[in-house]
């Protein structure tokens, strides 16, 4: 197992700390996730991004056990899918997913999605139990997913515990800027999620390669990077270990303030998205 790099934490509302970089598991599926994330545990990460969504919980778990490491050692964040926001299926799924991570309590427990019509709307009730696993220190921080300003006012209006974050679509094609604000105004931290866009068109754009030779760098590392300076959360996913351990290397350089204009520059607004949108995605 490697020494773990020095990855920076940052403060959450609720007086605990995240590690600013991790490793994220969409996608990974459940045959390959012991594999693939104890291979990044092997790399140096120390936070890992899952959701009962991703069907990979197990392996997640096993992963962990396997690598031998502490478990306060790692930060597990995982989220409530969307079938589960009835507050006895919340109940039951976050049991499961506790059983399934091989762990007593996640440090961070997210409602995926605010889903706006699914349930009539109601994911107020579903916070208050959020808060229950909060209080009872099996989930040692809770949040949310992909909730608009909208959302965020009625959770504020109605709830006890300010969300520790939100976590959402942001890069450089889709700075999320307004969502990012509301979020940051009322305390929340911004967890970026698909930092790379999902490695697509983003790390061929010109405007990055330029800058990636400018810094002797990668495109990847360069786009991660900016997240780096904006104050973000991220967890760049990949399945293989050269990438992981690239995109490890993010806190040896920096980008001066003209080259992360040019990448904020990028932003295309909506059409920018590479995942849903939370005003209609309910699946
Ligand atoms: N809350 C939410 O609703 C959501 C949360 N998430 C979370 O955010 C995490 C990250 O987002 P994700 O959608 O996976 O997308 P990312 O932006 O992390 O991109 C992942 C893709 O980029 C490729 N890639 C990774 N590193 C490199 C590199 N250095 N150079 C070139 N290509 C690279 C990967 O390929 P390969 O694996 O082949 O290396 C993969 O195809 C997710 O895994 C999940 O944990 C994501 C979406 C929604
Ligand atoms: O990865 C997640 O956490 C998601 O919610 C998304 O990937 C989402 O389910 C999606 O992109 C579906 O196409």
């Amino acid at each position: 197992m490697n020494a773990a790099p020095q990855i920076p934490t940052l403060p959450l509302n609720d007086g605990r700390a995240i590690p600013q970089l991790g490793f994220g598991t969409w996608q990974v599926e459940q045959p390959d996730a012991a594999r693939v994330v104890g291979e990044a545990l092997k790399a140096g990460y120390r936070h890992v991004d899952t959701a009962q969504m991703y069907g990979n919980e197990r392996g997640v778990g096993e992963a962990m056990r396997r690598s031998g490491l502490d478990r306060e050692a790692i930060y597990l964040t995982s989220k409530l899918s969307n079938d589960n926001h009835q507050p006895d299926d919340a109940r039951r799924s976050f049991e499961q997913s506790l059983q399934d991570l091989q762990t007593d309590y996640v440090d961070l427990f997210l409602i995926h999605w605010p889903l706006p019509t699914r349930y009539g709307g109601d994911f107020v009730s579903t916070w208050r139990v959020l808060e229950e696993f909060h209080r009872e220190g099996r989930a040692r921080s809770i949040g949310v997913s992909n909730f608009r300003p909208q959302d965020l006012d009625k959770l504020a209006a109605h709830c006890e515990v300010t969300p520790a974050v939100n976590q959402i679509e942001a890069h450089p094609y889709f700075t999320n800027d307004e969502v990012r604000a509301a979020s940051r105004k009322r305390g929340m931290l911004i967890e970026a999620w698909s930092p790379l866009a999902r490695g697509g068109e983003l790390i061929e754009d010109p405007a990055v390669t330029g800058i990636a030779a400018a810094v002797d760098r990668t495109p990847a590392q360069v786009v991660l990077r900016w997240h780096v300076q904006r104050g973000d959360v991220i967890f760049p996913k990949s399945s293989h270990a050269e990438r992981m351990r690239e995109n490890l290397r993010l806190f040896d350089f920096e980008l001066s303030d003209e080259q992360m204009a040019t990448l904020t520059a990028l932003d295309q607004g909506e059409p920018g998205r590479v995942g849903p949108n939370p005003d209609t995605f309910e699946g």
